[in-house]
């Protein structure tokens, strides 16, 4: 995404806006600062002269000595505020990045890398503070000296002005030619290292594997091909800020040498006081810093700006719009029914349907069993029923209503679901089981713990419940974690709970035990399992069988295994498996 120059300035200008009134404060300091400093090389003046006179230094000496401290601490205090506000820009440039990323659309996550999502959110955002913090901070108190001092330069000696001013365009001319490489050079280091965290997040998400294939090295050296890119342009970043530093401090210097030079011959002529070519010497050197500052600045605007358009390319991706909804507003408890009507769906617009013409009715209450071939579009139903995406025509409802039609956050209240890989997440066993339901009470946390056969779990773990589970559930085995999250989501208390192959890491005492607890919950709330197991599927109440993203057949164990194929097939290699 290619974003313009004057883009980007409104991008900062919406991050600076919320803070403008303390940026005017710290900026009204260091303009109090500045007309301190500024004043020094003027009382100055007026000590040499006082000495050639030989009149009284005491009252000069105190407003210097006045001027010198209190334009420092004036300074300084204004310096802090300035940084503050950058520090508050960028923890709110990281909270939104961060309510942004949780409010995306699955599509749109489904086609980022959160690796670089990571980087964006963590390396992206502090350079924002470069760009706040010296570009805005610092050339803002620069230019104000800058300007000071030239104005007091006109006054003391034009001609001499005219010099310096020669000097301060060539440093124009030089920044404005070095800055596009500067941007472009951070841009291509901030996208390397977007780059090394999503290798990071792909090598660490998938630990035990990496181990197992022995890829270790080869993923090293993805990583260290991605870090040498990041090396690379934040050197060549490096070297035109260098060079661009070396035209200021080289012109600065010609310009001191020229100024003594040429005041030099003008004190002999008589034209200008000796005293006053002093002020003017000082205001000049004064000018370096600040226009070292005003180049530095600039550079870490052009960081700044590049993180800022990487930062607002994932802000202009669409999210999921109404926010949750509290359990109170949720409408009724029953079992709710669902239904497909003529859904047909894919994934890209250039990628075939997965899902064609599927018209299915789920009564409330019961069970229901999903089966067909892997990759027939079982899980994209659930997805389908969880609004994780829209289907790309046709109406998938819940209680007659389509879903398009209710807050979203309506919708997922009503569902309980249990993903195929059944994630635990860092915390401890409670955390994971009230995750999606913080208000349970002991009571009901223990109830569903019973009803899900984790009690022994819970009696093995060294502090029960509050067990740390570690991160990604490592302490619990496959099938531990599998009810772990069957346990989640029955604590949701969900009119719907949709099971996508929820038995098929359970050994056969615990599968049982599950089955037994599923005909229980279905006994009030509609259950949908995607069934790989014979014992799911004869003891559902209806059974559909899915094939090529089309609904082939439906029906009872003991009439699908009359009248489809496919069915018989499926169950008749289940049983030579079994
Ligand atoms: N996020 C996605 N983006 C693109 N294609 C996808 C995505 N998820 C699934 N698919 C494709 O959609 C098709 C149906 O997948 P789905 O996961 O619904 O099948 P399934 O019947 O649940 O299979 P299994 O039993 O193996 O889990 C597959 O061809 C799959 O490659």
């Amino acid at each position: 995404m290619r974003h313009s120059a004057p883009r980007s300035l409104r991008l900062l200008a919406s991050h600076v806006r919320p803070h403008r009134w303390t940026i005017g404060c710290g900026a009204l300091l260091g303009l109090l600062g500045s007309v301190g400093s500024l004043a020094e090389p003027l009382v100055a003046m007026a000590v040499v002269d006082a000495l050639a006179e030989g009149s009284p230094l005491g009252g000069l000496l105190a407003l210097l000595t006045v001027l010198v401290v209190g334009g420092a601490l004036i300074t300084g205090l204004g310096s802090y505020v300035l940084q503050r506000t950058a520090e508050s820009m960028v923890a709110a440039a990281r909270e939104r990045l961060v309510s942004h990323i949780l409010m995306l659309r699955v599509p749109e996550v489904d086609r980022l890398r959160p690796g670089d999502l990571l980087s964006r959110t963590t390396s992206d955002t502090t350079l924002i503070q470069s760009a706040a913090g010296q570009a805005l901070v610092d050339s803002g108190s620069a230019v104000l000296a800058v300007v000071g001092s030239i104005v007091l330069m006109a006054w003391l000696d034009p001609l001499l002005l005219g010099v310096c001013l020669a000097v301060i365009a060539v440093i124009g001319v030089g920044a404005a030619v070095m800055l596009p490489p500067i941007r472009r050079a951070s841009e291509r280091s901030q996208r390397a290292v977007g780059e090394v965290g999503a290798l990071m997040e792909r090598s660490l998400g998938a630990f035990r594997t990496v181990k197992a294939s022995g890829t270790e090295h080869r993923e090293i050296s993805s990583a260290r091909a991605a870090v040498r890119r990041a090396w690379r342009s934040g050197v060549r970043g490096a070297g035109w800020m260098a060079v661009t530093n070396v035209t200021a401090v080289l012109a600065g210097q010609g310009a001191f040498l020229v100024v003594l030079g040429v005041g030099g011959a003008r004190v002999a002529t008589g034209a200008l006081d000796v005293s006053e070519l002093i002020a003017f010497l000082l205001y000049l050197m004064r000018l370096t810093g600040p226009i070292g500052q005003l180049v530095q600045g600039v550079g870490g605007l052009q960081s700044g700006l590049a993180a800022m358009r990487r930062i607002d390319e994932v802000e202009r991706l669409p999210v999921e719009r109404d926010g949750p909804v509290p359990r109170k507003a949720r409408t009724g408890t029953s079992a709710a029914s669902v239904s497909f009507t003529d859904v047909s769906f894919r994934y890209h617009d250039d990628a075939p349907p997965v899902l064609r013409d599927v018209t299915l009715t789920v009564p409330a209450g019961g069970l229901t069993a999903l089966v067909g071939p892997s990759g027939a579009g079982k899980t994209t139903l659930f997805s389908l029923i969880e609004r994780f995406y829209d289907p790309s025509s046709g109406t998938v409802a819940l209680d007659g209503t389509d879903l398009r039609e209710m807050p979203l956050a309506q919708v997922r209240s009503m569902i309980g679901y249990v993903e195929q890989d059944a994630p635990i997440m860092a915390g401890t066993l409670r955390d994971n089981l009230c995750y999606a339901a913080p208000d349970s009470d002991e009571e009901e946390v223990r109830r569903v713990v019973a009803l899900t056969r984790l009690t022994d779990l819970v009696d093995r773990l060294p502090d029960g419940l509050d067990t740390e589970v570690g991160h990604r559930g490592t302490a619990l085995s496959g099938g531990e974690r599998q009810r772990v999250a069957v346990a989640r989501a029955l604590l949701r208390r969900p009119r719907l709970l949709l099971l996508d192959e929820a038995t098929s890491q359970l050994d056969a005492a615990n599968e049982t035990a599950l089955r037994a607890v599923v005909a229980d919950v279905a006994r009030t709330t509609t259950v949908m399992v995607i069934a790989h197991r014979l014992s799911t599927v004869t003891d559902a109440d209806q059974i559909v069988v899915v094939d090529g993203g089309r609904v082939r057949a439906v029906g009872s164990h003991t009439a699908l295994m009359v009248s489809d194929g496919l069915y018989r097939e499926l169950i008749e290699a289940q049983l030579l498996d079994a």
